[in-house]
């Protein structure tokens, strides 16, 4: 049914949901439309208000073919709404959730899609901040590129900030989706474009091995891997493309490329990629000392019942808690750096070539069990050490004075 959005537009179907709100096809005076309508239950959160403020703001005068432009914000009642650039098409998780992986010269013209799309934002004094394949949209209506690859575009700029704003604190708090962080923000450094270059490239990896880099298990063990280890090479994975992913995974930010030279760069490999398949890598392994903690807890899944993963925090109140650490925002406290240096170091999820033995296969199960106990009483201690209070639900600490730059919305 037809719903008016202020004096102009018409909200005709729903597109899709996100946790804030709704997104409707809709119709203004210049044709079809977007329409992204914030949740009626949250019109008088403050915090999400000031996201889609912010998301107008940060777009004002950004044109480019490969971000979703934003082009109004109507206020209209209870009803708050951006008004964005129809894209006829899916959004990139959902086509990854179908392929589980993209062959690489389809990846690559995705990933330099959207590095085009950062450069222009980054030129314009905006950091994105939470890049991720749930906000890279894909028309599916204009011509295909490389590969078969439709045009991606990049959308949701709502915790985008301006670079250039001054700081001289640590941050406080940590805004973003725990796969995609780059190790500075875990640290609490200022977010720079630079982490928009590591989230990006941890989107590649994961559209040509079909999981993150560091992803897997407690939001706490995802952020700390961020920070301490290094990324596992992708079997079958041409040099040239793998040394560009290990440069913009780098943990120092200023080893990274900026988005127009990796754009640039990545563009250079299409040819020498054109018509590889999908690289053929294994589902990672479990976080063993995840499962551990599970067990010794009580609460591993039964054999043949499917792992349980742990959920981020939601950023929206009443928002159903995802099942990945991927799906959502997630507003933590930052970790002291001697949380950060202590723990379990090498469980960053090795990625196995096609039909290669498990590490943990049924002859190394004893060994493998005594291992699990012994790590089970390491991520006991880590919990009681803090990891665990890293997440926001509870922050004991006096909260910092508002500031735009070290506060983030608080997790319910
Ligand atoms: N400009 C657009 N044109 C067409 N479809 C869109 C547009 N923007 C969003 N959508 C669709 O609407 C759905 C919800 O988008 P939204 O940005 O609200 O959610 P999200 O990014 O998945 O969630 P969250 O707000 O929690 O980050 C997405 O699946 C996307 O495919």
């Amino acid at each position: 049914m037809a719903r008016r959005i202020g004096s102009r537009y018409t909200a005709h179907q729903i597109l899709g949901r996100g946790s804030a709100g709704t997104v409707w096809l809709g119709e203004g005076p210049e044709g079809p439309v977007a329409i992204k309508l914030l949740r009626e239950d949250l019109s008088s959160d403050q915090e999400l208000v000031g996201r889609f403020v912010q998301e107008r703001t940060a777009l004002l005068g950004l044109e480019h073919p490969h971000v979703v432009s934003v082009r109004d914000l109507v206020v209209d009642g209870n009803d708050l709404a951006l008004v964005m650039d129809l894209v006829r098409g899916t959004d990139l998780r959902t086509r990854l959730d179908r392929e589980r992986r993209l062959a690489p010269e389809a990846a690559v013209a995705i990933a330099a899609d959207v590095a085009d799309g950062l450069a222009a934002a980054h030129a314009a004094g905006v950091v994105h901040r939470d890049v991720k394949p749930e906000n890279v949209l894909l028309d599916m209506q204009g011509p295909l590129g490389p590969g078969g690859s439709h045009r991606a575009l990049l959308t949701d700029f709502g915790v985008a900030k301006l670079i250039d704003t001054p700081r001289r604190t640590r941050a406080s708090k940590i805004i973003g989706t725990p796969d995609y962080l780059a190790p500075e923000i875990v640290e609490g450094l200022p977010p720079r474009a630079a982490v928009d270059i590591y989230a990006l490239a941890t989107v590649l990896y994961e559209l040509l091995a079909g999981f993150t880099p560091f992803g897997g298990g407690h939001p706490g063990a995802v952020l700390r891997r961020h920070v301490t280890e290094t990324v596992v090479p992708l079997p079958g994975i041409p040099d040239e493309l793998w040394q560009l992913l290990v440069q913009c995974l780098a943990k120092a930010p200023a080893s990274r490329l900026r988005a127009s030279e990796l754009a640039a760069r990545l563009r250079e490999l299409l040819p020498l990629l054109a018509g590889m398949p999908p690289l053929d890598v294994d589902e990672p392994d479990t976080d063993e000392a995840e499962e551990a903690a599970e067990e010794l807890s009580g609460a591993a899944p039964a054999a043949g019942q499917p792992v349980r993963r742990r959920g981020a925090v939601p950023l929206v109140p009443g928002a159903r808690p995802s099942d990945s650490n991927r799906d959502t925002h997630t507003s933590m406290r930052v970790p002291a750096p001697d949380e950060l240096a202590g723990g379990a170091r090498g469980t960053a999820r090795a990625p196995r070539a096609a039909g290669a033995p498990r590490p943990g296969s049924a002859r190394n199960r004893a060994v493998t069990r005594r291992r699990r106990l012994t790590l089970a009483v390491a991520a006991t201690l880590l919990t009681a050490a803090g990891v665990a209070t890293w997440l926001t639900t509870t922050d004991d600490t006096p909260p910092p004075p508002p500031d735009m730059e070290n506060s983030a919305p608080a997790a319910p």
